[in-house]
């Protein structure tokens, strides 16, 4: 059917609190324990048919009980990865001949989904796999992906209904055609929504995908699969490889089809995307869209003005929640002495030595394990780094444990060196770099801090002045994408904090806004005259 039609207002979807007790909590733990008891098979879907990949099989276990196999998965071989592509162009024609409202509709019917039967699966999944506590995956697998799907269509619709002037006797007109061929999306572990945003994102504009999730989120991408089949997705709309992404990098990287990429993830593995582009630029039929939001050294700077208690608590939540695994996670800070001196330094290392790491299945605790040995090792290397230098003062934490699950302290460590790796260096994990300056310093140690790290994801400012805030503000402008005032770095909402950084933290198209959909179509313009001169000349001629 072809005709206009206006798209649902969009709405954030509430945020459940399970309280002890209650009707919410008691059906995500049945969900928990039935996922629990099941060795889920983690195949590729490729053209709507489920498979195992032929490649070496990958355990998936649970980050904060690694005896705990919830299933096992295998990585693609270049065959599995060369029959997505294939099975992606071949639903291509069919797929952006369809309506935009009939596209719509079927992401709308997977937020609804989600928001109904599907949610207690993919919270628990992501808990599960991801070592998420239930406040963590509701925020993610629920919320923030079902925003994604409700907001997109709506953005999308404004860039439909975004069309050209017309002269008299003229219709000027843009076709927002998708691009040409098939779009990559490859995704980290770290967030179920983000995971299932990238390849929908652009299918909803009308391209077809080849999405390769995370080895150790498989399960929930798994089931994030299952929800848009569910929501009717056609067969090869969105096809899933699985496994450590090195088929794709030699099949899927290099065929000529290759319309884009949408990436999130490390910045060292965006840059070798984007090198094997670049090496193989004059092979594709046009200039593949590359999208990709990468790593984050993320800053919260405190002015003697801020509110102590406020600062603690963005603190707290900004670097432990997740364990530290967001890209916008607060891995700096840096406070004036007096601040320090009065109680903040005393609170943060109370209250950071006080949350309780375990069993994300208990709702009780604060967090659960990174995710997986390597990120472990990484972080062991780190504290035996710090407890050798002299610049540094461990306020709490620092220690490790991997005896059951891959368990790493919240980490306080002050250092006086604003060099130090601690300030620019991501580990993607619960340890808080913390540097204390003399009162008046602050405007010099905002002008080291805004260049200190190579990225520009997310940073915080805390004041009462609102002289400092606008000084700071300016100050940092170009330091990070996503900049908060008095708020925690960490925790932005679609449609409300469009989110994304500069510099090495990615190209900013904005997740969760009109600016990253934009990167999905590749308008045509048309002009039709109505009534076509039929005279060639002008009348400057006599
Ligand atoms: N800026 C953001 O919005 C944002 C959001 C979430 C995570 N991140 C970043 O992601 C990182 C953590 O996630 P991660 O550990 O999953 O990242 P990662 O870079 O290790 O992996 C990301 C994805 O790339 C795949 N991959 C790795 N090597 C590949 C290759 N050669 N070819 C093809 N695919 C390959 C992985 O299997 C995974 O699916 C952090 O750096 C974090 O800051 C950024
Ligand atoms: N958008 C999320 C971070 C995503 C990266 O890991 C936030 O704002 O905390």
């Amino acid at each position: 059917m072809d005709a206009l039609f206006e798209v649902p207002t969009p709405r954030n979807e509430p945020v459940g609190t399970y309280a002890p007790g209650s009707a919410e909590a008691a059906s995500l733990q049945a969900k928990l324990a039935e996922l629990a008891a099941v060795k889920h098979e983690l195949t590729i879907t490729v053209d709507g048919e489920q498979r195992a990949a032929g490649g070496d099989p990958i355990e998936v276990v649970q980050p904060h009980n690694h005896q705990h196999v919830l299933g096992v998965t295998h990585n693609s071989t270049d065959a599995d990865v060369a029959d997505a592509v294939a099975a992606a162009k071949k639903a291509a024609p069919a797929w952006r001949a369809l309506s935009y409202a009939d596209r719509a509709a079927i992401f709308l019917r997977a937020a609804e989904l989600i928001a109904g039967p599907f949610r207690d699966t993919l919270n628990g999944a992501t808990m599960l796999g991801q070592s998420k506590t239930v406040q963590q995956a509701e925020i993610d697998s629920a919320c923030e992906l079902i925003d994604f799907l409700r907001f997109n269509v709506a953005f999308g619709e404004q860039i439909i209904a975004d069309q050209p002037r017309s002269s008299p006797g003229v219709w000027n007109r843009f076709d927002h055609r998708p691009l040409e061929g098939f779009v990559l999306a490859i995704t980290p572990f770290n967030f179920t929504a983000i995971a299932g945003n990238l390849p929908s994102a652009p299918a909803l504009m009308g391209n077809t995908v080849v999405w390769k999730p995370s080895p150790t989120q498989q399960l929930a991408a798994h089931y994030v699969m299952r929800v848009f089949e569910a929501a009717g997705l056609p067969p090869g709309v969105i096809n899933m490889v699985t496994g450590d992404g090195q088929a794709v990098s030699r099949v899927a990287m290099v065929d000529p089809d290759l319309a884009g990429v949408h990436f999130t993830g490390s910045t060292a593995v965006f840059q070798h995307l984007w090198r094997t582009i670049g090496e193989n630029i004059s092979n594709y039929r046009a200039y593949p869209r590359l999208v990709g939001e990468t790593g984050g050294k993320d800053f919260v700077i405190a002015h003697t003005s801020a509110d102590a208690d406020a600062l603690v608590t963005a603190l707290v939540r900004g670097a432990f929640e997740y364990q530290g695994q967001k890209c916008s996670a607060a891995s700096r800070a840096y406070i004036p002495r007096s601040l320090w001196n009065s109680g903040v330094r005393d609170r943060l290392a109370d209250v950071a030595g006080s949350l309780t790491y375990g069993d994300v299945t208990d709702f009780a605790n604060f967090g659960g394990a990174v995710i997986d040995r390597r990120a472990f090792d990484k972080h062991t290397a780190v504290f035996d780094r710090i407890r050798n230098d002299a610049t540094c003062t461990v306020l709490t934490g620092a220690t490790a444990d991997d005896s059951v699950g891959f368990f790493v302290r919240p980490t306080v460590v002050e250092s006086t060196n604003p060099d130090h790796e601690l300030f620019n260096t991501e580990y993607f994990g619960p340890i808080l770099g913390v540097h204390v300056f003399d009162d008046g310093d602050f405007d010099s140690v905002v002008a080291q801090a805004a260049d200190a790290a190579p990225y520009a994801l997310t940073g915080a400012v805390f004041a009462d002045d609102r002289a400092v805030l606008a000084r700071a503000g300016d100050a940092l402008r170009f330091s990070a994408g996503n900049f908060y005032l008095n708020d925690k770095p960490t925790g932005a909402v679609v449609g409300q904090q469009p989110f994304g950084g500069a510099r090495a933290s990615g190209t900013n198209d904005k997740a969760g806004s009109w600016q990253n959909l934009i990167r999905w179509v590749s308008p045509r313009t048309m002009k039709e005259t109505f009534v076509p001169p039929t005279d060639h000349r002008y009348p400057h001629m006599g």
